[in-house]
């Protein structure tokens, strides 16, 4: 049987919501330090969320392009992931795992057969992809809206690539992604809130349910 995919919830800001999502079995949680997001949390609220989940799951940090003294203030947490969730080239996601010492998640936005094409060169430079939705266009930030993509065009992906899907996943279409498109695991951040920024345990809950009882 295949291994269980991973599950991770995105955008937690609060102790009460971390300690609630480890208790429901997610395996990853990501921190967005990212001023533009309505998740962005500072780097004092980083370190402390940090430390809490050390040692019981794996942390990840989404950040945005960020410049050199970003990467060693959140480095310098040590948290087990950073998520790149911009418009990093290739060479820039290279050099950022080499000084951060930190495995990279690398973020790549999906809405065409050349997206698709684009994943490739990200393959060897970065630790796992994470295939997301395109941001609606003028949108101020580059993720976290909620929409999705047409997961058809995951088709053409080399099937060697292993890939993480996001992209306005929710409790209902957990399990429809799971199964039709088989990811190594699947990011949800929107689909577990009330409102932008405002997560919900019950859905978190509900999320990591539904995503365990597809496979
Ligand atoms: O959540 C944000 O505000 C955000 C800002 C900038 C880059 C990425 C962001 N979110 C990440 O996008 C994916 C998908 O989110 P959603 O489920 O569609 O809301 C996820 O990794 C978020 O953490």
């Amino acid at each position: 049987m295949a291994d269980p995919a991973i599950v991770k919830i995105c955008g937690i800001k609060t102790p009460d919501l971390l300690e609630a999502t480890i208790a429901a079995g997610a395996d990853m949680v990501g921190f967005m330090h990212f001023m533009r997001s309505p998740r962005h949390v500072t780097i004092e609220q980083l370190a402390d969320l940090i430390s809490q989940a050390r040692g019981r799951i794996e942390t990840c940090v989404v950040l945005v392009n960020p410049d050199n003294s970003c990467v060693a203030e959140v480095a310098a947490l040590a948290p087990d992931w950073i998520q790149l969730h911009g418009p990093e080239t290739p060479h820039r996601v290279e050099t950022i795992r080499e000084e951060a010492g930190v495995q990279i998640l690398k973020a790549i936005p999906i809405g065409s057969a050349e997206d698709v094409a684009n994943v490739a060169q990200y393959v060897d430079v970065a630790d796992r992809i994470l295939v997301d939705a395109k941001p609606p266009k003028g949108a101020d930030r580059p993720g976290g809206h909620g929409g999705t993509f047409d997961w058809n065009l995951l088709k053409a992906l080399d099937p060697s690539i292993p890939f993480m899907l996001s992209g306005g996943l929710t409790p209902d279409t957990v399990a429809a992604a799971l199964r039709s498109v088989g990811p190594l695991g699947v990011d949800v951040s929107s689909g577990v809130e009330t409102a932008p920024g405002v997560k919900d345990k019950r859905l978190v809950e509900a999320f990591i349910r539904n995503a365990r009882a597809a496979q």
